[in-house]
């Protein structure tokens, strides 16, 4: 059995964050653990508060679990402050297992999930580590202070990325003005580069799918699936968990985390260029 960690903040609500990770993990056959860094009072309306974990807390979590497992790979998510970062990055420092960043700021409902003072510990301390990192497009503005609108400005924010130490870069365009189609951009160090296309979901019931994306990459990369097949089969678990998106609450609705066993065979990625 494979064993995963999810570091990140807690969803009461149960579409993101923590609760989100490990309902994918367990849809993909592997062991889920966690490293709780803050609770949120959340539900499909909104975030309410943040109660972050103290440092030392955190540590003990991270340690308790890396005495016990061979784990096979880390995602991060909400981090909230920089001295979450330090503290996570601190732990991560010779370790040799995959990482994989989502470096996760605002909630839909704008709410801040990454105090602003703490966006140059996730550039310079927690990136330099990642085999991975996934931003959305607003995120990866922040991160390389660049403003994008073109796949010609994604493909500087990604090189400007890469020149951290990251391996790879995926530029999700979820929040792109495009009504057809979702096209996430991935960029290796290697120069290799592919986007990939499916269609867009008219829904508003998209809470979470950020978490839920890295987290099935995670899955992947820790079953030491191909780091590409990883990254498309990751699509695929998205593409569908939007699909079958469940109806619940009042707001923005979660993704559906049962729908890849059922009709994975049936989902269509298109691959393409970064041109
Ligand atoms: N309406 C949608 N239909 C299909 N795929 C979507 C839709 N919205 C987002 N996605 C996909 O979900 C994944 C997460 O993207 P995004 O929503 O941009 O991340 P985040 O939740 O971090 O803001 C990406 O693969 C993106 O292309
Ligand atoms: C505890 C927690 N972590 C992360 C998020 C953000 O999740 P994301 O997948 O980016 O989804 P939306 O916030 O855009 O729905 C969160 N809300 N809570």
């Amino acid at each position: 059995m494979h064993i995963v960690t999810t570091i990140a903040g807690s969803d009461s609500g149960g579409g993101a964050g923590i609760q989100a990770d490990l309902k994918t993990f367990q849809e993909l056959d592997v062991f889920g653990t966690s490293v709780i860094t803050a609770l949120t009072a959340q539900n499909t309306q909104g975030v309410m508060d943040v109660l972050p974990i103290e440092q030392a807390f955190i540590n003990k979590q991270f340690h308790a679990l890396l005495e016990d497992f061979p784990i096979s790979a880390i995602k991060t998510g909400m981090l909230f402050s920089s001295d979450i970062i330090r503290t996570i990055a601190l732990a991560m420092t010779n370790l040799t297992i995959p990482l994989i960043v989502d470096p996760v700021m605002i909630a839909k409902g704008g709410e801040t999930l990454l105090q602003q003072e703490a966006v140059e510990a996730l550039r310079n301390n927690l990136l330099p580590l990642a085999t991975i990192v996934t931003p959305n497009i607003p995120e990866a503005e922040t991160l390389t202070a660049r403003k994008i609108e073109t796949v010609s400005d994604i493909r500087l924010a990604a090189q400007s990325l890469l020149q951290l130490g990251v391996q790879c870069v995926i530029i999700k365009g979820g929040h792109l003005a495009n009504k057809d189609f979702a096209v996430d951009y991935v960029f290796f160090k290697n120069g290799k580069s592919f986007s990939m296309q499916t269609s867009r979901i008219a829904t508003k019931n998209t809470h979470g799918t950020g978490c839920t994306f890295s987290a099935a990459l995670t899955a992947f990369i820790g079953r030491q699936m191909p780091i590409e097949q990883a990254i498309v089969e990751a699509k695929k678990f998205i593409q569908l968990a939007i699909t079958h998106n469940l109806s619940i609450g009042h707001g923005n609705g979660p993704t559906n985390h049962f729908a890849y066993q059922k009709f994975k065979e049936s989902c269509e990625v298109t691959i393409g260029e970064t041109q």
